[in-house]
């Protein structure tokens, strides 16, 4: 099992629930603005601690209230790419991406930056400002950073969100690829069931918690 994620958790005033069962490589996670989807990826990653219930990825169990169990966020090694990208501006993309590698420790470095580099297509970009750059190469960047940092898992909030089609057409075909030939699974979220069909092997569908 890829994903095994069951967690109540109160963010604000909203209580959102959620269960994933998945054995796809890629799990995306649909529906409506507010109704919690960052929130979710917030808990996997470690950044918000649900209530209630357990967090599982390939078997390793990162939250359990039952068991008593709360990987620290760092100790998750979650590649967390957030909806903004969060991209280091004072600092150019080789040095963004460098940033990412200097995360991965030692003897969980699974991943090659040359080959990130080709995966992502950014090879022409190294030398650029974060500033210079379109909403689709910053993507592409901050993917290829978090790749770098040899994460267990990848999480990827709303990676196509304000992309015209021609470079989200082309994201997609990355994230396909770096689906089907690297071995990490991956947690996506996506306002729009239409936009995850082609990428994800199974689809949860978000809904308002009764009594939120
Ligand atoms: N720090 C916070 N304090 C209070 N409420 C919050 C906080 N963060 C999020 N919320 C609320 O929790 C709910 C879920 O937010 P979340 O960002 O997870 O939703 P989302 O489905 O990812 O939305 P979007 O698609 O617009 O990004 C929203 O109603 C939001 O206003």
């Amino acid at each position: 099992m890829f994903f095994d994620i069951d967690i109540t958790m109160r963010v604000g005033e909203r209580l959102i629930e959620t269960a994933i069962a998945s054995d796809a490589k890629l799990t995306a996670i649909v529906g409506p603005s507010g109704v919690g989807k960052t929130s979710v990826l917030n808990a996997v990653s470690g950044l918000l601690q649900p209530r209630s219930g357990h967090i599982r990825i390939e078997c390793r169990t990162l939250f359990d209230s039952f068991a008593g169990v709360n990987v620290s966020p760092e100790h998750r090694c979650a590649g967390y790419v957030f909806q903004d990208a969060r991209l280091f501006p004072h600092r150019r993309v080789s040095a963004n991406l460098a940033y990412g590698e200097k995360l991965a420790r030692t003897n969980d470095r699974w991943i090659d930056r040359n080959e990130i580099i080709g995966l992502l297509e950014i090879g022409d970009l190294l030398g650029r400002w974060p500033a210079t750059l379109s909403g689709g190469e910053v993507r592409r960047v901050a993917i290829a950073r978090a790749l770098l940092a040899a994460p267990r898992f990848l999480l990827l909030d709303e990676p196509l969100v304000s992309l015209d089609p021609g470079r989200a057409e082309r994201l997609i075909a990355l994230i396909e690829n770096i689906r089907d030939t690297l071995e990490v699974p991956i947690l996506l979220v996506s306002h729009s069931a239409q936009e995850v069909e082609r990428l994800a092997g199974h689809v949860i569908e978000l809904a308002r918690a009764s009594g939120s």
